[in-house]
């Protein structure tokens, strides 16, 4: 079978193909991993710090050979199945299908044997980064003292990795003749011991013979009114979602100041989201499409605007993780006007036609809506004006400092 590890796992998988987590071979089981927790040792007593697990949803058996891809689809490695205990995990051995050969600053990338081959048996000073170093001068003398060349690790994963990598180029600049930047896709640990000690290990097999590990990173976010942002609107058909949506983005516009996408419901059907029915399935899917396109808008420190029935909360939650992860913020508005209301007013006459029969699954006639508990904000439109609804949104978006 075939599957694409989570990004943690995915980098882990690139420092056991390359030597750098030495001497292991392959992800840890169960028993590994006690021992590891215990006594920092594996179960056989080799010295290990820190967890280097694979979880895998589908059933597999000893003995059976997973085919690991990037997120792309590209083989990566086998691993060969020694164990799956019940919660997923998988231990076994892997075996690399080629060096990945793209990503940026991938021309700087070399495995732990390379460096040691490069290094020539001259000591090296390893500084291992996850952000910009602020005192070179210590660098600089201890390696001196220990008469050491100096490599910097920069430990690159995730949205920040090429900024770390960047920094080792601009430190390099300013270090002595031969310091070498050679980028790691370790992934952090939440226990900064471990963290630190795993950091030690890297280290050494890249055959350095002392470790500084740089600053930890200072994140400061942006103002509010700098990051991405997604108003993501939820409720039933005929709630008002797509008339507050419109309503805000025309404001927003006459505001200036911000760069807008509008994600109108009926261009995604059209486009995006082409040939999708309305079952669980299709409209999980649509939400995530939607959800993929917001979090790119808001990667870039725009504002998107959504507006789809969206009626089930995994879905609304998934999409917020999607943008949260992208570093920017998640506003969720119910519009919460009831059921009676939305068939009431029936602009389209598809509450009537729902009711005959003759359109299955509609929301709120014969398939679910589940009501939102996390929303920021919840407008019921029944006794509103459309100029109240909107400023209510422009009035939390002005609050929280998302515009000015
Ligand atoms: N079975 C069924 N259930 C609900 N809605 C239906 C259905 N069939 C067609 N329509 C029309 O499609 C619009 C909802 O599409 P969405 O993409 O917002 O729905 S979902 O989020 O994927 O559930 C919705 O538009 P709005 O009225 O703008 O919400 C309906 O007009
Ligand atoms: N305060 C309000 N906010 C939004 N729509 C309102 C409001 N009051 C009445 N309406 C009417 O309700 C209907 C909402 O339709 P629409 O915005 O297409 O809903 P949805 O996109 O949720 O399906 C429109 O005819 C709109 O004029």
């Amino acid at each position: 079978m075939e599957w694409t590890p989570e990004p943690h796992e995915l980098a882990d998988l690139e420092l056991l193909l390359s030597g750098a987590f030495a001497p292991l071979t392959g992800f840890l089981g169960h028993d590994d991993l006690h021992a590891v927790h215990e006594r920092g040792r594996l179960a056989d007593g080799t010295p290990w710090p820190a967890p280097v697990t694979l979880h895998l949803p589908a059933e597999v058996s000893p003995g059976d050979e997973v085919t690991l891809l990037d997120p792309e689809g590209l083989p990566l490695a086998t691993l060969t199945v020694t164990a799956r205990e019940a919660d997923g995990l998988v231990s076994g051995p892997v075996k690399g299908l080629g060096a990945p050969e793209h990503g940026p600053f991938a021309r700087l990338r070399r495995t732990p044997a390379q460096v040691r081959e490069e290094l020539g048996g001259r000591a090296a000073l390893a500084v291992t980064m996850r952000g910009p170093l602020d005192d070179l001068s210590e660098i600089v003398a201890t390696a001196k003292d220990l008469d050491a060349l100096i490599l910097l690790l920069p430990l690159a994963y995730g949205e920040g990795g090429p900024a770390v990598v960047r920094a080792a180029l601009r430190a390099k600049e300013q270090l002595p003749p031969g310091t070498l930047v050679v980028p790691v896709p370790l992934a952090p640990r939440a226990e900064p011991e471990l963290d630190l000690e795993l950091c030690e290990r890297v280290a050494a097999a890249y055959g350095a013979v002392e470790h500084f590990p740089g600053p930890e990173p200072v994140t400061i976010p942006g103002p509010p009114h700098r990051r991405g942002l997604v108003v993501f609107f939820t409720g039933l058909s005929g709630s008002g979602k797509s008339t507050i949506a419109r309503g805000l983005r025309d404001e927003l516009l006459e505001l200036g100041g911000r760069t807008l996408t509008y994600l109108d419901g009926d261009v995604v059907r059209h486009l995006l989201s082409k040939g999708l029915t309305f079952s669980k399935a299709d409209r999980d899917l649509n939400i995530r499409r939607i959800g993929f396109v917001a979090a790119e808008v808001a990667r870039h420190g725009g504002l998107a605007i959504c507006a789809p029935i969206a009626p089930y909360a995994a879905t609304r939650a998934e999409v917020r993780a999607m943008v949260e992860a992208v570093g920017a913020d998640f506003l969720l508005v119910h519009v919460a006007t009831p059921l009676e209301e939305c068939e009431r007013r029936d602009r389209k006459g598809l509450y009537a036609k729902a009711r005959a029969g003759l359109i299955p699954e509609f929301t709120g006639v014969s398939d679910p809506y589940e009501e939102p508990d996390d929303a920021e904000l919840v407008i019921d439109t029944t006794h509103l004006s459309i100029e109240a609804a909107v400023s209510q949104v422009l009035g939390t978006l002005r609050s929280g400092g998302w515009v000015r």
